[in-house]
């Protein structure tokens, strides 16, 4: 049987969009022993998750249009791709600080709309790591 919107059960829909960029970086703080110490590079991986309630999902039953995060593609692409990070970034740069990057240049680059749906920015540098941003998201 179909289940009608009357029967879906109480829930929150999310997305998420992945973008990837290829970067060198080293974290020099860590000392001489430690291999990231030297400078090395990336296939670096990003996802952005968005999340709505679903009263709030817009026409035809989106969250956000996957097409409305291409800024973010961009920002990536002409920021980050193919770049020694630790000259384009003012900080350590570790996937959580990336992430945590990530997240500031979305809230303060894309309309409400979109930022404020944006729950978590999670970056990876290899197959099994990932560091994830959560935005503490405050309720009326
Ligand atoms: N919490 C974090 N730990 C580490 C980070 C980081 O950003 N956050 N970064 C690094 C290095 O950049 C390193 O290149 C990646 O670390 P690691 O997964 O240990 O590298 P390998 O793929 O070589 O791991 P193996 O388990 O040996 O395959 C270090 N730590």
């Amino acid at each position: 049987m179909t289940t009608t919107t009357e029967q879906a059960p109480d829930g929150t829909f999310t997305i998420s969009k992945r973008f990837t960029f290829d970067a060198a970086h080293q974290l020099t703080s860590l000392g001489p022993d430690h291999m990231c110490a030297r400078l090395h590079g990336h296939g670096y991986r990003v996802e952005a998750v968005l999340s709505c309630a679903e009263d709030e999902l817009v026409p035809p039953g989106f969250v956000v249009d996957f097409k409305d995060l291409e800024p973010l593609a961009r920002y990536i692409k002409d920021t980050l791709d193919h770049r020694n990070l630790n000259e384009v970034l003012g900080f350590e740069p570790t996937s959580e600080l990336l992430a945590r990057h990530l997240a500031h240049w979305f809230l303060t680059h894309f309309t409400p709309a979109v930022a404020d749906r944006l729950i978590q920015i999670r970056v990876s540098e290899t197959e099994k790591t990932w560091a994830t941003y959560t935005l503490n998201r405050r309720t009326a």
